[in-house]
């Protein structure tokens, strides 16, 4: 056992504090505080606790939403799609027979479920919360031991409130200085994907630290933690601090009163240890990150946006119809997503919002915004901003995971271009033959009204 003196690092501080018994065979027994559910993902989950006689241990511990399969242009009344149908139906029926609570399609709380939990409070320093679901390092950005599991996991969790789990290694992921204007934290996970690789964090949980780290807002540190698994990291961790602490507070699930006061006494000692040993460490320069694209099927074919193409596999450049030596800036787009659990929170649309400025959609663009949450979309459209987007040639959309996973009725048809928030580039992600370029929201804002791919920084030079 670690002893409590010893320095530790914030991840090993958050496994010690769920760990209920520490294995033999190289993994802990973790106690897992939160559970979110989506229709995806979990209709085996439930097949395991029938076929096992098995209840919900802690029903209040788990919340679920349909996300991911659900239609964004129009909302009410039954879905059309048989499929959505069906996975969105079952899953209302599954949380009912267990008596999970489920956040309704049509009500003012649906949304992506990394971005609803955050928003409802559900998400909070220190807790252990999965999800089955690659991006649930999301979390991550509050202080939470949060990852991603499998179907059968999400079964065990259920049951027992359990897993067994693997420790991960420390990765600490440092960034120094400052951003420069219209950089954001997009541009700093996809530069750090595109410095260790795709699978250059596997078997580590990444800590993010550093100036530019403390000065980003929750929003831009979820975005940060989202792409951890992009890099191979289950785990992607931000110490929490006052801009965590102010996020939260008046959050619906939030800790009140004096509960809140011994909450944030508590996340106050959620950070490493000035001595702590980290098994890697990563430094890069905030300063020195151009706004960043990607040019292949991977996330960490990336580039800066001023640069040209490098000589990369053929096959992902014939994929793109790419051509190496070339620029990227002045690649012509047929499609703008501003969306998906990477960015389509407040700030990311207020961000794209102001590279508008009474401009309109390039001809022949076709560009859309999906918030990520029903809230998100409400508050948006009390600042006026979705009038703002339809002005100038954007689809304004209901909430869901929409383009960044073509499952939904969305989808960029076969050979057209695409410039999107997401997080995943990979063949087909948007549709069959899409070819899809992820950058910021500034960034695929300029590029929708500009008709090709543009440095966001010469639209305010
Ligand atoms: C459908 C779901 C299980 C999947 C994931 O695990 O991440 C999806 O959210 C994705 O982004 O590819
Ligand atoms: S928005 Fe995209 S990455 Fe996020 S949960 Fe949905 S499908 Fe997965």
């Amino acid at each position: 056992m670690t002893s409590q003196s010893a320095p530790r690092t914030l991840y090993d501080r958050l496994w010690d504090a769920h760990t209920v018994v520490r294995g033999e065979a190289g993994k802990d027994l973790i106690y897992i505080d939160r559970h979110l559910l989506h229709e995806v993902s979990t209709p085996q989950s439930f097949e395991l606790l029938r076929d096992n006689a098995l209840t919900v241990r802690r029903p209040v511990t788990q919340l679920a939403v349909p996300d991911h399969a659900v239609p964004t242009s129009e909302r009410g009344g039954a879905i059309k799609g048989e499929l959505a149908r069906k996975q969105v139906a079952l899953l209302e029926a599954n949380c009912a027979e267990f008596g999970i609570e489920y956040l309704a399609l049509e009500g003012e709380r649906q949304g992506i479920v990394h971005v609803i939990s955050p928003e409802q409070g559900f998400t909070m320093p220190g807790i252990s919360l999965v999800c089955g679901d690659s991006h649930t390092a999301t979390h991550g950005a509050f202080g939470a031991l949060a990852f991603g599991i499998g179907a059968s996991e999400c079964g065990t969790v259920m049951a027992t409130q359990t897993l067994w789990q693997a420790r991960n290694r420390n990765l600490r992921v440092h960034y120094a200085g400052q951003l420069q204007p219209h950089v954001t934290t997009k541009d700093m996970i996809l530069a750090l994907i595109g410095t260790i690789g795709a699978g250059g964090g596997i078997g580590h949980a990444i800590e993010f630290t550093g100036e530019a780290v403390r000065a980003a807002s929750m929003e831009a540190r979820m975005t940060l933690c989202n792409m951890g698994i992009e890099a191979g990291s289950r785990v992607a961790l931000v110490a929490p601090d006052e801009t965590t602490f102010a996020w939260l507070k008046g959050r619906p699930r939030a800790p009140q009163g004096a509960m809140w006061d011994q909450a944030v006494a508590w996340w106050r000692t959620l950070r490493s240890d000035d001595d702590a040993v980290f098994d890697r460490t990563v430094e890069i320069d905030a300063a020195a990150i151009a706004p960043q694209v990607t040019f292949g099927t991977s996330p960490d074919q990336v580039m800066a946006v001023d640069g040209t193409v490098p000589a990369g596999p053929a096959r992902a450049l014939d994929y793109m119809g790419l051509e190496a030596g070339k620029p990227i800036a002045g690649i012509g787009i047929d499609y703008a997503f501003i969306g998906s659990c990477t960015n389509s929170r407040i700030e990311d649309l207020r961000a794209a919002a102001g590279v508008i400025r009474g401009r309109h959609v390039a001809e022949g663009v076709t560009a859309m915004v999906v918030p990520g949450s029903t809230v998100t979309k409400h508050q948006a459209e009390a600042e006026g901003l979705d009038k703002l987007f339809e002005a100038a040639g954007f689809a304004w959309h209901h909430a869901g995971c929409s383009l960044c996973v073509a499952m939904n009725g969305d989808f960029v048809p076969e050979g057209k271009r695409s410039i999107s928030t997401s997080n995943r580039n990979f063949e087909g992600r948007q549709g069959a033959g899409a070819r899809t370029h992820l950058a910021s929201p500034a960034m695929v804002a300029a590029a929708a009204i500009a008709g090709h791919i543009v440095d966001v920084r010469k639209e305010f030079a």
